[in-house]
Order: C-alpha cells, then sequence, then structure tokens
C-alpha cells in the first residue's frame, strides 16, 4: 500500500500555484530556507553532490541545493507542486531532476545512488514516517547523510506549532498540521536507527514571533532538524 495520505497531497496541491510566492502559506518555508540549506551546505559541501529531496513540493530547498552546485532530484507524489516546481526552473535557469513517486518506490529502482538525502518538512505528512525514514536510508550510499526535519509533540509545540502560526499569527492556512502526526526525537531517532542511520545532530529551529526572525539553536521543542549517517 503506497504510503501517503490523499487528503495530505490534495491539500498541497491546492495551494501549489502560491509556493513561491514568499507572502503566501508558504512563507515560513521561505523563511527557514537560508538557515537550513546553508546548514545542510556546511555539513556536507554541497557542490558536485547528488542528492535527493524527498517530499519537494514547489522546490525551495531542491533548487536551493541546486544553485549551491549540487546535481537535485526532487520527488513528491502531489502532481500541482511538482508542476510548479518544473515551471519555476524557467525562471531561475537552474536544473533538477523533478520525479512524481515515492521514496519507497524509488529506493527499490535506485538503491545506495546518493550522496545526500534531504526529507524536510514532510514526515509528519505522511502515514507511516518509519517507512519514508528507511526508503530515505535505502536510498543514501553507505557513509551519506541523511536530513529530517518535522515538528516535536507536546503541549508546547501545539501552541506554537497549530495555535500560534494556524489561529492567532495566521502564518498557515488551519488544519495544515494534524498534532497527532508530531514526532518526538525519540522517535525520529528510533525510527532512524531502525532503519541503519546513525544519528549524528539535532539542532532546534525556534521562531521568535516578536523579532519574525527564525534562528538555529539548541531548542528542540517546537520545529528541529535531525541529521544521520547510514551505516556502511
Ligand atoms: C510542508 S511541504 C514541504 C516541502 C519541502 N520539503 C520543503 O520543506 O520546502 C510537504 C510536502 O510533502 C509532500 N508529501 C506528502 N506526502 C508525501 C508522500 N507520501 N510522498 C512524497 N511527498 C509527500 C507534499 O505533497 C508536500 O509537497
Amino acid at each position: 500500500m503506497l504510503n501517503a495520505d490523499p487528503s495530505e497531497l490534495q491539500k498541497f496541491g491546492d495551494l501549489a500555484h502560491r509556493w513561491w510566492d514568499p507572502n503566501s502559506e508558504f512563507k515560513p518555508l521561505h523563511d527557514i530556507n537560508p538557515l537550513r540549506l546553508g546548514w545542510i551546505d556546511r555539513c556536507v559541501g554541497l557542490r558536485g553532490k547528488r542528492v535527493l529531496d524527498v517530499g519537494c513540493g514547489g522546490g525551495l530547498l531542491s533548487e536551493g541545493m541546486a544553485a549551491l552546485g549540487a546535481e537535485v532530484t526532487g520527488i513528491d507524489l502531489s502532481e500541482k507542486p511538482l508542476g510548479v516546481a518544473r515551471l519555476h526552473l524557467l525562471e531561475s535557469g537552474q536544473k533538477v531532476d523533478y520525479r512524481q513517486i515515492s521514496a519507497e518506490a524509488l529506493a527499490e529502482q535506485m538503491p545506495g545512488a546518493f550522496d545526500t538525502v534531504t526529507c524536510l518538512e514532510m514526515l509528519e505528512h505522511v502515514p507511516n514516517p518509519s517507512s519514508t525514514i528507511t526508503a530515505c536510508a535505502r536510498l543514501v550510499k553507505p557513509g551519506g547523510q541523511v536530513f529530517f526535519s518535522t515538528l516535536n509533540r507536546n503541549p508546547k509545540a501545539y501552541l506554537f506549532a497549530v495555535i500560534g502560526a494556524e489561529y492567532l499569527l495566521k502564518l498557515l492556512p488551519k488544519g495544515t498540521h494534524d498534532y497527532a502526526k508530531f514526532i518526538k526525537p525519540s522517535e525520529l531517532t528510533r525510527w532512524a536507527k531502525m532503519g541503519n542511520l546513525e544519528p549524528q545532530e539535532i539542532l532546534g529551529m525556534s521562531y521568535n514571533p516578536l523579532t519574525r526572525d527564525y534562528s538555529l539553536g539548541r531548542d528542540t521543542s517546537v520545529n528541529y532538524l535531525l541529521r544521520a549517517q547510514r551505516n556502511a
């Protein structure tokens, strides 16, 4: 059975035409993109690397990585965001190979084919995150790095990511996130280990509503990222 929730794919499809508008529902992704991109580049040195971006959506991260010299493949199961991502290449002049395929299916076709795999802000939208994580681990070559980001599950995350972002600050449309699908760092690291990955670093990403800035740091209580390495 396909590890995907049709209503999630539809939700991103319906909003896809606004993906590259920095003042749209995708503003938070635009705002965090330079931070996460810079971190990934510092960790792996993207130039010349073969990178897979899982759940790439409209291509914010994929294009950013391509602009830094990576050879990027972006996959998603929602058709419209991929269409927007392909169209945006005409504007930016970047090169990204976008495909509509699941991580699990690509792992069957191309095991160990990538130097680095990214899977950001996607795991909290799939029915079986552990299956996606294992597929990411199979897609990266032994010793390669995999990057995940998601939302922690605790009362503060509920307050900030659902009540704050969707209802008070209206940064995101209501219903963007389902609290029950948020993932604790302990769960993410356990699934990573089960998938043959060794967790290397967990980093928090915090939003300051006063300055309206995001920053990377130790506070993993709401948004966080995990870097893991595939075992040999
Ligand atoms: C919040 S967006 C994140 C986009 C991008 N990763 C980023 O951080 O800029 C989540 C994306 O995951 C995609 N997605 C949801 N379920 C998926 C699945 N099972 N396989 C692939 N992509 C999926 C959605 O279509 C959407 O484009």
